[in-house]
């Protein structure tokens, strides 16, 4: 079996520009992206690099112009079913329950009802939500739906999470209690993760490895860096040694050009 739980293999999207239907802009050109079973790997670049548009591509959302993925060594075509995908943006349905929204994905399989909230349960009291199952999404605060979210996302035992920027809308307080649950999750039953932000400091404290991408267009990555802090870490804590400082500096050295690329594009497109 393959040593990769996902492998983006020469990938290029090219979309119709939304300005001007007639004119073509590649967002992402001939990336190779490889995660390893087991692995954290965050993705860091400037606004509108092309993130999302491979996180969806690696979720076999969205079909790439050219270029292949692999699943544990398995060419994907159609959905990929051993992801799980944890937005960016509200993803609960807003009519059910916190348990019904974790429960959604088991009775979509199959899984009979009672087990099914059995299962969901035991999610709910693991990101803390016991007791909170009854409650509807616009009862919970940004960090419980957050919590919510993450159940509905691990409940179903997904080999591979794919991750969106899923903390960016919350305060730095929860954000950080919420990127220290999933860095608990994720060690107690390693499962390979592909983790997008456009925060740094989140994707070192995090990851195993960090990839650096060019700004837009034709995104392609531009640097790698192996993390090699101790774990367990505590995100808040692991900021202030010395080592993090040294690859915040490294990174940095390669990612701010890009953001500054990345920002005149936006005014740009602004103008
Ligand atoms: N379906 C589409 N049609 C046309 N253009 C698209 C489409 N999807 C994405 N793009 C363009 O591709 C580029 C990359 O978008 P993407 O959302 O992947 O960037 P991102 O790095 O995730 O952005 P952000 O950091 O703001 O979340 C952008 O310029 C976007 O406008």
């Amino acid at each position: 079996m393959s040593d990769y739980a996902l492998e983006l293999l020469s990938i290029s999207c090219t979309f119709h520009s939304k300005d001007d239907p007639g004119q073509r802009y590649t967002a992402v050109a001939d990336t190779t992206l490889r995660v390893r079973a087991g692995e954290f790997v965050s993705v860091v670049g400037p606004t509108g690099c092309g993130k999302s548009t491979l996180l969806n591509v690696g979720a076999g959302l969205l079909e790439p112009s050219s270029g292949t993925i692999k699943v544990f060594g398995q060419t994907l075509a159609g959905v990929n079913a051993r992801a799980g995908y944890m937005f960016q943006t509200e993803a609960l349905m807003p009519w059910r329950s916190a348990i019904d929204n974790v429960m959604v994905g088991l009775q979509y399989r199959g899984v009979p009802d009672a087990d099914a909230r059995q299962q969901a349960e035991a999610w709910l009291s693991r990101v803390g939500l016991s007791g909170f199952g009854d409650r509807y999404p616009h009862q919970l605060s940004g960090g419980m739906r957050k919590r919510v979210a993450l159940a509905q996302t691990l409940v179903l035992d997904p080999d591979i999470i794919l991750m969106d920027e899923p903390f960016s809308a919350l305060d730095i307080q929860t954000r950080q209690l919420m990127e220290n649950e999933v860095l608990e999750l994720w060690s107690a039953k390693k499962k390979a993760v592909l983790f997008i932000t456009h925060d740094l400091d989140e994707a070192i404290a995090m990851s195993d490895r960090v990839v650096v991408l060019s700004a837009g267009p034709a995104t392609h990555p531009i640097g790698e860096f192996a993390i090699d802090l101790a774990r367990p870490r505590d995100v808040a804590e692991v900021r202030t040694q010395p080592r993090f400082v040294e690859l915040h500096t490294q990174i940095w050295e390669v990612l701010r050009d890009e953001v500054l690329k990345g920002y005149a594009q936006q005014l740009r497109k602004a103008a």
